[in-house]
C-alpha cells in the first residue's frame, strides 16, 4: 500500500480556479499542495524570458528533477497550466478545470491581464488546448473535466475529488 496517498494533477488555462480548489483540497484531505509556478520561482528554475509574454520561462527538467522524489513518494495536488511535459508516471488522476469565457475573463481582467495575454488566455480555454494536451499526456481514462464557474461548482469539485480519493485508498488497501 502507498502510504502517502495519490498523486492529483490540477490543471487548466490560467485563472480557472486550480490553486483556489488545490488549497482547499489539501486543506480537507492532509495531501500536499505544490504549486509549480511557486516553486520554479523559489528554486529560480527558469531558463531565460519570454519577451511576449513578459515573463521567465519555466526549466521543466529542472522542476522535474526538483520534484521527483516527492511526487515519487505520493501524495501530492499539483498545480499547473500545463500537463505535457511531467512524467505520465507521476499522476494517478487528471482533472483539467474549465471555466466559461465570460466568467474566465472577468476573473483574468480582475487579475489584471489585458491586450494579447488576456485574449491568448481566453483563446486557450475556447480551444480547450489544456484538456486536449492532458488528452494526449496521459491515458484518457484518468483524465476528467470539472467545470468551475461557481462556488456550488468548487463544492461539488471538492466532494467528488475526496470520494475519488476513499476509493482509490480503498483499492490500494486490498492489494
Ligand atoms: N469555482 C469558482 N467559483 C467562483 N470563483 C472561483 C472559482 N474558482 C476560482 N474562483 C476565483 O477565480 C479566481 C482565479 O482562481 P485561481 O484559483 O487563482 O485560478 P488558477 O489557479 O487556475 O489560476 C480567484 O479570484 C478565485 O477566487
Amino acid at each position: 500500500m502507498a502510504p502517502h496517498g495519490p498523486n492529483i494533477l490540477l490543471t487548466g488555462t490560467p485563472g480557472v480556479g486550480k490553486s483556489t480548489l488545490g488549497q482547499e483540497l489539501a486543506e480537507r484531505t492532509g495531501l500536499k499542495y505544490i504549486n509549480i509556478g511557486d516553486v520554479a520561482k523559489e528554486g529560480e528554475l527558469y531558463e531565460g524570458f519570454d519577451d511576449q509574454y513578459k515573463c521567465p520561462i519555466l526549466n521543466e527538467d529542472r522542476v522535474i528533477d526538483e520534484l521527483d522524489a516527492t511526487l515519487t513518494e505520493g501524495g501530492n495536488i499539483v498545480d499547473y497550466h500545463g500537463c505535457d511535459f511531467f512524467p505520465e508516471r507521476w499522476f494517478n488522476i487528471v482533472f483539467v478545470l474549465r471555466t466559461d469565457n465570460s466568467t474566465l475573463y472577468d476573473r483574468l481582467q480582475g487579475r489584471g491581464y489585458s491586450g494579447k495575454k488576456l485574449e491568448d488566455n481566453i483563446q486557450c480555454e475556447i480551444f480547450q488546448s489544456i484538456l486536449e494536451e492532458a488528452r494526449e499526456s496521459y491515458k484518457t481514462e484518468i483524465v476528467h473535466e470539472l467545470p468551475s464557474n461557481t462556488p456550488e461548482d468548487m463544492e461539488e469539485n471538492l466532494e467528488k475529488i475526496i470520494a475519488w480519493i476513499a476509493e482509490w485508498k480503498t483499492k490500494q488497501s486490498h492489494n
